[in-house]
């Protein structure tokens, strides 16, 4: 790939987990920024540790070399809360610009059962309707109109446990809102989803001209199974290690490399692995992720 275009990133889940903040509550916002600039990243999304204010948080990155890329959003359109999610947009977008991010990645969170204690491949998780799909349409058209005015641009993160988690629901999703929304690819979440290497490469050749921001997240296949088959909740595999680093899981991302190569992506690629710290030392496997990306993409 051309390091001209494309970026690396990581993100702070690995040191410490914001869905559940006892993993990893031992280890400070400072290690870990150093130690993702010593693995070889110059970007970070950004974690609940991280100082709020751009004022103390943009010269602690920058002596170390990093840029914010991106911070989670979650909205919620389908369920009604059309206002509340905008207020919050707004400041959030503020926080990002003066960051110096240019991507806005969000998440439909309405009836997610992500952070529930609920089977996640049990059927329970949230399909909207008619009306709740044109409500989702509607305020991600706004959030891409309001990111625009800024010069900023909004992704959807597709994920496990919401409304928009299966190939169809992406289609769905993409079908329904205008070109200033852009797609969150995250290679793990469409592998977990879709069952598979392949699908999860069909939702990226369908949809890359329309990926503006890649979460590379690799996949423990028999921990999906045993997720499967006794029933576990999202976190409980994320627990038991349903996530790892590139190059340490069963996921070849070789072709992924490939396919945004020739689509000429530019943009951030962030890894994003969040499993137990105390099991899997989080320098350790960042380091692990950056020497497999220089091996298999060349950057
Ligand atoms: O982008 C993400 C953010 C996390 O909070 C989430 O649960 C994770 O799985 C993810 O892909
Ligand atoms: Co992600």
């Amino acid at each position: 790939m051309n390091k001209d275009n494309v970026k690396l990133a990581i993100a702070p889940i690995g040191w410490t987990n914001d869905d559940m903040p006892e993993l990893g509550c031992e280890n400070t916002f400072q290690q870990t920024v150093s130690e993702m600039a010593l693995a070889g990243f110059s970007g970070s999304e950004v974690g609940s540790k991280y100082p709020r204010d751009p004022a103390v948080l943009a010269p602690m990155l920058a002596i170390r070399g990093i840029e914010i890329c991106n911070a989670w959003f979650s909205t919620f359109f389908a369920d009604g809360q059309r206002d509340r999610t905008l207020d919050e947009f707004v400041n959030h977008m503020n926080f990002l610009h003066a960051m110096g991010a240019k991507v806005i990645g969000c998440s439909e969170q309405s009836g997610s059962i992500q952070g529930q204690n609920r089977p996640i491949l049990g059927g329970e998780k949230p399909c909207f309707s008619d009306e709740a799909w044109q409500r989702v349409a509607e305020g991600y058209n706004t959030l891409g109109r309001l990111a625009a005015e800024k010069g900023m641009q909004v992704c959807l993160h597709h994920h496990m446990g919401t409304g928009i988690q299966t190939a169809a629901e992406i289609d769905r999703f993409m079908s329904l809102v205008d070109e200033r929304v852009y797609l969150l690819y995250d290679t793990g979440h469409a592998w977990y989803a879709e069952g598979g290497e392949e699908p999860m490469l069909a939702i990226l050749r369908k949809y890359l001209p329309r990926i503006n921001h890649v979460h590379l997240k690799d996949v423990r296949p028999a921990v999906i199974d045993q997720v499967r088959r006794e029933g576990l909740s999202f976190l409980d595999g994320v627990r038991k290690g349903t996530f790892t680093v590139p190059g340490d899981g069963a996921i070849d991302f070789r072709p992924v490399f490939r396919a945004l190569e020739e689509a000429d992506y530019r943009g951030w690629m962030v890894v994003e692995a969040e499993q137990d710290p105390a099991r899997a030392n989080p320098f350790e496997y960042a380091l692990k992720a950056r020497k497999y990306i220089y091996e298999t993409a060349g950057i």
